[in-house]
């Protein structure tokens, strides 16, 4: 058995990252005392004892538990979004290229990725690589989430308050934190234009990439190197390209994969087939969070990376 400390156990992501562990074979939970969540001395304790540590804490705690991992060489998945482009950190999204599940499965720092950069880089970074779209372009990303996306706070707001919106458009400063991430990885020159909303339901995300292709590049194009690229992906897929006649609109909505480690992703082509809209759907709390983690753990730890990586 490998031993594994959740700091921040009893959060949003901290809670699910330990229910899918339970069903773990081979992962043994230690668990901080509750009154002392806060104690360095004990954390750095339990952190000696793990194999690894998974911070599911707000961004300046996990900036506290990393400077205890590094003073005694502790292994640590982070899922904050404090060290997603920091050196020395590996991006923990096995699927962002072939070398990607050897670095996470040697790092001692795993960074886990953001929710909406999971479905934003999934989508770009083939397409940017393969050169189908430009890496210098300009992109306008937009995206709902499920409020659980926010944390017990947002939680507590739509389940205890009476003053949460039924749909609310907000980081329209254009600064959110997770766009140094979404470009990094998805190999642009250039951060997005990103608009992300939260809706009245708990829990499932839609991350929508609308454009005009250029030159000769077909929608069809897009859709056949997605479809190529996660052929082998067992998270990651790819629904038939979407040719859209007057009649045959889909209607998309930001569940089917709730409780999953799942990613859909769907090309919609106008008729022209040189403009549409490319789709990822998954859950906030699993592919963008706590099944994400225990996916990096297993690989981290060596074992199959689909055990207990759904609820
Ligand atoms: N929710 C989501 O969809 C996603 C969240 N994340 C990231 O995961 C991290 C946690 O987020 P989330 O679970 O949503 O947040 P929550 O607010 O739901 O949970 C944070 C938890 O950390 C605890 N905590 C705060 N400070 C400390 C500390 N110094 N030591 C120990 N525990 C502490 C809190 O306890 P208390 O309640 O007592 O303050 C709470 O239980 C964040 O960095 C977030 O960015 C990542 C991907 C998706
Ligand atoms: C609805 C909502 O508030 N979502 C959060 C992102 C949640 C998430 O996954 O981001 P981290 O992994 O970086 O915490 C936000 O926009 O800040």
């Amino acid at each position: 058995m490998k031993k594994v400390f959740i700091d921040g156990e009893t959060g949003t992501t901290g809670l699910q990252v330990r229910d899918r562990l339970l069903n773990h074979p081979h992962i043994e939970i230690i668990s901080i005392d509750p009154a002392k969540k806060r104690d360095v001395e004990e954390k750095r304790r339990l952190m000696k004892e793990a194999d690894v540590t998974v911070l599911c804490l707000p961004d300046e705690a996990a900036k506290d538990s990393v400077i205890l991992a590094k003073e005694e060489g502790c292994r640590i998945l982070d899922a904050s979004s404090v060290h997603r482009v920091a050196d020395g950190w590996v991006y923990g999204l096995p699927e962002l290229d072939v070398s990607q599940r050897a670095k996470i499965a040697d790092a001692q720092f795993v960074s886990n990725p953001g929710c909406y950069p999971t479905g934003a880089i999934l989508l770009l970074k083939p397409l940017v690589e393969a050169g189908l779209l430009a890496a210098n372009g300009n992109y306008s990303i937009n995206a709902v989430s499920g409020y659980s996306g926010g944390g017990n706070a947002l939680i507590d707001r739509y389940e205890n308050g009476n003053d949460a919106p039924v749909f609310g458009a907000y980081g329209l400063n254009f600064n959110h934190k997770h766009l140094p991430e979404l470009k990094v990885w998805s190999g642009l020159e250039k951060a997005p234009i990103f608009a992300p909303s939260v809706g009245d339901f708990r829990q499932g995300m839609l991350t929508f990439l609308p454009m005009h292709l250029e030159g000769d590049t077909t929608m069809a194009q897009l859709h056949a190197k997605l479809t190529e690229t996660y052929d082998n992906e067992a998270f990651v897929a790819v629904n038939e390209l979407n040719l859209i006649a007057d009649d045959a609109a889909p209607f998309l909505t930001p569940h089917g994969v709730d409780n999953t480690n799942n990613v859909e992703l769907s090309v919609l082509s106008a008729p022209d087939n040189q403009s549409g809209v490319i789709v990822a759907k998954l859950d906030n709390l699993g592919k963008g969070a706590s099944g994400a983690a225990v996916q990096n753990l297993n690989i981290m730890l060596g074992f199959d990376e689909g055990i207990a990586v759904n609820l």
